[in-house]
C-alpha cells in the first residue's frame, strides 16, 4: 500500500444555529495515499464543501466547532496556529474551487497571482520566478503563457481562468490537491478539457487528490477510491470500479441508478424521493437514510449504524443494505439526484 498523505480521522464539523451546534460532518474518517484519487460525493447539502473546508482550516471559528484529526505532515492540522497552517495551505495542500472567477483577484495580473503563493512559500530571484510561472501556465495548457502573464482575469475565458486556478494551485509542488466541484461552473466541452488536464498533471505529478464532486461521470473517469456522503456522514467507500460495480448502500444504488447510462441493458429506473434533510432536522441517531427508504422494516436498520466491511476493502454503513430493494411503485419517473446536476 503506498504512504498516505492525508487521514481524517473522526473529524465532525458542527454549526452553530441559534446557539445549538449541529454537525455538518459527522465523524467522518477518510484517508488519502499518494498518486491516489478520492472522489467525494453526494447530493447537495450531504457535508462536502464543509468537509473541504475543515481541511484546510477556513471555517470561522467563531460559530464552528472542529473536533478529530486532520493529519498532514506529520502533524494535525486542526491544532495548528493561523500562521502555522498558512505554512502548509498553498503549498503543501494546493485548491481548486468551483468557480475560477472567484478564486482570482480581478485587480491582479495573472502572472501576479501565480507568483503570490511563491513569494510567501519559495525563495526565488524574480526572474526564476517568471520562468516559474510561464512554465507552470504551459503545464496546464496554455499556449500564449507570455501574453496570459500580462492578462487580467476578466479577460480569459472560464476554462483558460480554471486552468489559471490550477497553474496556482500547483504552484509550489503541493503533495495534496483538494478540488471542490472544479469543472461544475465550466461549459460541458470545457469540463472534459479541464478533467482531461487533471488527469494528466496527476499522472505526472503523482500528488494525492481529493475531488469534490456531483457528478457521477466525473467520478468514473477520475477517481482511484469513492467515498459517498449522506447527510454528513460517510455511508461507503469502496474502490471505483467496485463501487460501480456492486453499490450496496441504498443511497449509493439510488445514486447510480438515477443515471439513464446506466440503466443500459436495465429495464427500469428506479426513484427515491426526498432530499436530504437540513442540519436542525437530522435525526441524531439511527440510519439516516431511513426515512426516505419507509418499506424497509426498521428491524433491518441498525440502532447505531457503523461502517461494515462487506466486501474486501469495500465498507457500508448500517445493515439495512443486506436487505433493501426497490419497490415496483418507485419504479419511473426520473425525479431523484437530477436536480443538481443539471
Ligand atoms: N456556515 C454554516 N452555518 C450553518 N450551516 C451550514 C454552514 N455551512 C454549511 N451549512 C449546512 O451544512 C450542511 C452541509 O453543507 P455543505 O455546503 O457542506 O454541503 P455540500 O454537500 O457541499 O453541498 P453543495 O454541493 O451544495 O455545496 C447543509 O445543511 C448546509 O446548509
Amino acid at each position: 500500500m503506498k504512504n498516505p498523505v492525508l487521514e481524517i480521522k473522526n473529524l465532525s464539523t458542527s454549526f452553530n444555529i441559534k446557539g445549538d451546534y449541529y454537525a455538518a460532518v459527522d465523524d467522518v474518517s477518510i484517508t488519502v495515499h499518494e498518486n491516489e484519487v478520492v472522489a467525494i460525493v453526494g447530493e447537495s447539502g450531504c457535508g462536502k464543501s464543509a468537509l473541504a473546508l475543515s481541511v484546510m482550516g477556513l471555517h470561522n471559528l467563531k460559530n464552528t466547532k472542529l473536533e478529530g484529526q486532520v493529519n498532514f505532515g506529520g502533524q494535525n492540522l486542526l491544532s495548528l496556529s493561523r500562521n502555522a497552517l498558512n505554512k502548509v495551505r498553498g503549498k503543501d495542500i494546493g485548491m481548486i474551487f468551483q468557480d475560477p472567477m472567484t478564486a482570482l483577484n480581478p485587480l491582479a495580473t495573472i502572472g501576479r497571482q501565480i507568483e503570490e503563493p511563491m513569494d510567501y512559500h519559495m525563495k526565488l530571484s524574480a526572474s526564476d520566478k517568471k520562468k516559474r510561472v510561464l512554465e507552470l501556465l504551459r503545464r496546464v495548457g496554455i499556449k500564449n503563457e507570455q501574453r496570459v502573464y500580462e492578462q487580467y482575469p476578466h479577460e480569459l475565458s472560464g476554462g483558460m481562468r480554471q486552468r489559471v486556478v490550477i497553474a496556482i494551485a500547483l504552484s509550489c509542488d503541493p503533495v495534496l490537491l483538494l478540488a471542490d466541484e472544479p469543472t461544475t461552473a465550466l461549459d460541458v466541452t470545457i469540463q472534459a478539457q479541464i478533467m482531461d488536464l487533471m488527469k494528466e498533471l496527476q499522472n505526472q505529478m503523482k500528488t494525492g487528490i481529493i475531488l469534490i464532486t456531483h457528478d457521477l461521470g466525473v467520478v468514473a473517469e477520475m477517481a482511484d477510491r469513492v467515498v459517498v456522503m449522506y447527510a454528513g456522514q460517510v455511508v461507503e467507500i469502496a474502490d471505483v470500479k467496485e463501487l460501480f460495480a456492486n453499490p450496496l448502500h441504498p443511497y449509493t444504488r439510488s445514486l447510480l441508478n438515477s443515471i439513464p447510462a446506466n440503466m443500459e441493458g436495465k429495464e427500469k429506473l428506479h426513484v427515491i424521493d426526498g432530499i436530504v434533510p437540513s442540519l436542525q432536522n437530522l435525526d441524531r441517531t439511527g440510519c439516516r437514510f431511513a426515512p426516505r427508504i419507509e418499506w424497509i422494516p426498521a428491524e433491518d436498520h441498525e440502532e447505531r449504524p457503523e461502517m461494515h466491511e462487506a466486501e474486501p476493502n469495500h465498507f457500508v454503513r448500517c445493515s439495512c443494505y443486506k436487505t433493501f430493494y426497490f419497490p415496483e411503485d418507485r419504479v419511473g419517473e426520473r425525479e431523484y439526484v437530477a436536480t443538481e446536476s443539471e
